[in-house]
């Protein structure tokens, strides 16, 4: 009996979702969705876990995270991985970060490809670990013809360093002339950094209570909706997400989107 009532329970809810979902889509949808994933260390702690163990329960939700962007036909998914500042954490739980895109693209690359979506990178690739990067230039050049989600991994990304160097590469082409110092403007500039090919964020979600950017996307944000929840994000739902979205349509209801 109880059983019973757990599935009618569980139908119950997903039918709900899937109707959530198709409201959703009669209205706008945000292009541009990013997403710091905050608390895995956290939840781990929580359950009296390594912190690894958060890290790789965060994956698992990156893949469930992606699939409904996917179908809700979000545009652009960027993903806060790995901050510039992450390298200062233990060696041992860097090396355990460093594995996962290979374990995440090794079972979830083939769906990938089949749902025509595109994986990118944003953050100094140079300085990532050999089996790391060549993993995701593996994927990067599988799914360079999709024109479906772009899914966008920030990995050894940090956004003043993204400025710092946008702006030692306009000094250098107003030096030979290419551009001319009279004609920087916000759109010129913005071809400078590591986001040219993308529409800036249209929502910004940061999951585990943390009210803060963390040196993260700082240009880009600059008209962003923001929506923070106190959910650790190994425990971040799809019902989360739809609830983000949700809040974002009826902000721009309100409010224009002006
Ligand atoms: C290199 C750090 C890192 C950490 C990480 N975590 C740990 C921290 C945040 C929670 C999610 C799980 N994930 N999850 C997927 C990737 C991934 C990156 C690039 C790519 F092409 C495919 C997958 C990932 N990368």
């Amino acid at each position: 009996m109880l059983n019973k009532m757990k599935l009618w329970r569980n139908q119950n809810s997903s039918n709900e979702l899937r109707e959530r979902i198709l409201r959703i889509q009669e209205l706008q949808v945000p292009s541009h969705v990013a997403i710091i994933m905050d608390g895995n260390g956290r939840w781990a702690k929580k359950r009296a876990l390594p912190r690894v163990a958060g890290h790789h329960e965060g994956m698992k939700v990156v893949r469930k995270i992606t699939r409904l962007a996917n179908e809700l036909g979000i545009k652009t998914l960027t993903l806060y991985a790995f901050s510039t500042e992450n390298w200062k954490r233990p060696k041992m739980e860097v090396d355990f970060l460093m594995k996962l895109p290979e374990e995440f693209l090794g079972s979830f690359l083939p769906e990938l490809v089949e749902e025509n979506v595109q994986v990118q990178m944003m953050g100094y690739k140079e300085m990532l670990p050999n089996h790391t990067r060549k993993a995701i230039e593996k994927a990067m050049e599988d799914t360079k013809g999709n024109t479906g989600l772009t899914l966008n991994f920030a990995l050894n990304y940090g956004s003043r360093a993204e400025i710092i160097e946008g702006i030692k590469l306009v000094l250098k082409d107003c030096n030979s002339g290419i551009i001319d110092e009279n004609d920087i403007n916000e759109e010129v500039f913005s071809k400078y950094l590591m986001t040219k090919d993308l529409t800036d964020p249209d929502l910004l979600i940061r999951t585990s209570g943390e009210i803060r950017l963390s040196n993260f996307m700082l240009w880009q944000l600059a008209y962003t909706e923001f929506w923070f929840t106190d959910v650790l994000w190994p425990d971040f739902s799809e019902e989360h997400f739809i609830e983000a979205i949700e809040v974002f349509q009826n902000r721009q209801r309100r409010f224009g989107g002006v």
